[in-house]
């Protein structure tokens, strides 16, 4: 089986010959610090549930202050400007009140970084124009999904010089970071495979008529059958792989489940009057995507929004001399370990003292401030803190462009190999050659926030 996997990836790895040359003018962005900013000055794009809900953790990091607030929707850049006057901030700069109002946010001179929290479908042309209007751009899960549109971000980044990277959060939970810590020391050996994913039971929100904004995320379920979402479960393995640092993602090869979890909700659960009544569900409810390494390591990213189940990012690694797991129920950090040579017997052990021993230092040094201050536990807070402290400091960002293109190309490439009986496409390599080199990304080396004054 292993020799028939190797030659066909090897037949589906050859078309990243497709790869676009580099036009002049550009540069790769690979280990590109930031230019030092006093003070990081921050405008938000989208202020849904997202957006409002990550104000209160950029209006308190040290050193960032919120400049602009915009919506499509001006009574949330509106209410977003009070929340910050309620907070003792300065009153942002609003706009909205038309869908091209982020344009101007975009091109004004108080803005240093823009982040955007908006449906999936404007990520690409908004990120696109934040980085013309030489702004840096966090961008929430997917940067963009389309394979034309991945390149264009790392290629209009690598000629506007400035950074652009996918928010995610996830990369910064506590247990994510401790095994990444725990992967780069050789606890598991040499890393063979790892499995990650969002499996959220979403469709209570999904047919919520106040929840998602025109009920964007459901319409996206009518639309293609793909894996949209498995970056927050994804993202953490990769990482833990030295993905675009050491290794690479090749090929990908996708299988999807019968669409069933949305009309047997609507069934039980939506008046017959409902809008939704109009749609027809076509994404599988299960998404799976098994990705091949350059090194041989298997992964396999999972997305299932629409099915009965607790939540699970899955988050599991294993190699030659152990495995993790976690979302199991062991202990207090919900992890489970076995580790050789200290266990055997083939039973589990708990993660809790591997998570004490192998702390990131960020959650040493501001976990308490992240759990006051944020949501998702408080890696929202640690993701936040970062960047500001990354861009005032002048340090080279943890999560590039290469970095986030290669997290969100399992979205169109499902597509092609979905509608192709899943047979593997071939991953782009959006570093152009640049994967091979070992580099510091999130399990970065401590450093200290600049003083504020
Ligand atoms: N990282 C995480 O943990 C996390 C959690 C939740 C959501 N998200 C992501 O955040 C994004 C937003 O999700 P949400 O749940 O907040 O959706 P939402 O519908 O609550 O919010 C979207 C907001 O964008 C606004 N908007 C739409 N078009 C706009 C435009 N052209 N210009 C300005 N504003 C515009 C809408 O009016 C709305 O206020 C999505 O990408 C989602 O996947 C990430």
């Amino acid at each position: 089986t292993s020799a028939t996997t190797t030659t066909t990836s090897a037949a589906a790895a050859d078309q990243t010959a497709a790869t676009p040359a580099r036009r002049s003018g550009q540069r790769s962005m690979i280990d590109v610090p930031f230019t030092q900013h006093q003070t990081v000055r921050i405008g938000l794009i989208g202020l849904g549930n997202r957006g409002a809900g990550m104000l209160s953790g950029w209006a308190a990091v040290p050193g960032a202050v919120v400049t602009a607030v915009c919506d499509i929707r001006a009574d949330r850049a509106k209410a977003a400007a009070d929340r910050l006057v309620q907070l003792g901030k300065p009153r942002p700069t609003e706009y909205g009140g038309s869908a091209a109002a982020y344009k101007e946010l975009v091109r004004s001179s108080d803005v240093d970084l823009v982040y955007i929290a908006t449906p999936w479908e404007f990520h690409y042309e908004q990120g696109k124009a934040a980085l013309l209007g030489g702004k840096h751009v966090g961008v929430e899960l997917p940067i963009a999904t389309e394979l034309n549109e991945l390149w264009d971000l790392v290629d209009t980044s690598e000629r506007t010089r400035k950074h652009l990277w996918l928010m995610e959060n996830c990369s910064y939970g506590r247990n994510e970071l401790a095994m990444l810590k725990m992967a780069h020391e050789g606890l598991f050996g040499e890393i063979t495979n790892g499995h990650g994913g969002y499996l959220h039971d979403l469709r209570e929100l999904l047919f919520s008529d106040t929840y998602y904004t025109d009920a964007w995320r459901r319409k996206w379920h009518t639309r293609s059958t793909a894996s949209f979402y498995a970056m927050h479960g994804l993202a953490p393995i990769a990482a833990a792989m030295d993905i675009n640092r050491g290794d690479r993602f090749t090929t990908l090869r996708a299988t999807a489940t019968a669409p069933r979890g949305l009309a047997d909700y609507r069934e039980r659960h939506i008046p017959k009057t409902h809008p939704s009544w109009n749609e027809t569900y076509v994404n599988g409810d299960l998404v799976t995507c098994l990705i091949e390494t350059a090194k041989g390591r298997i992964v396999r990213a999972e997305h299932d929004v629409s099915s009965p189940r607790p939540y699970s990012r899955i988050n599991s690694l294993a190699g030659s001399r152990g495995i993790f797991e976690d979302y199991v129920p062991v202990g207090s950090t919900g992890g489970r370990v076995y580790l050789e040579p200290d266990h055997g017997g083939h039973s589990w052990r708990d993660f809790a003292p591997y998570r004490a021993e192998y702390d990131h230092w960020l959650w040493k040094k501001i976990g308490d401030d992240a759990a006051n201050n944020g949501g998702h536990g408080g890696m929202d807070y640690v993701l936040q803190w970062r960047i500001v402290q990354q861009m005032r400091a002048g340090l080279v960002p943890d999560i590039d462009v290469y970095d986030s293109a290669a997290w969100c190309a399992p979205v169109p490439l499902s597509v092609q190999s979905l509608s192709n009986d899943g047979r593997p496409v071939a991953v782009p390599d959006f570093t152009r050659g640049g994967w091979a080199e070992l580099r510091l990304g999130l399990d970065s080396r401590e450093t200290d926030m600049p003083p504020t004054s």
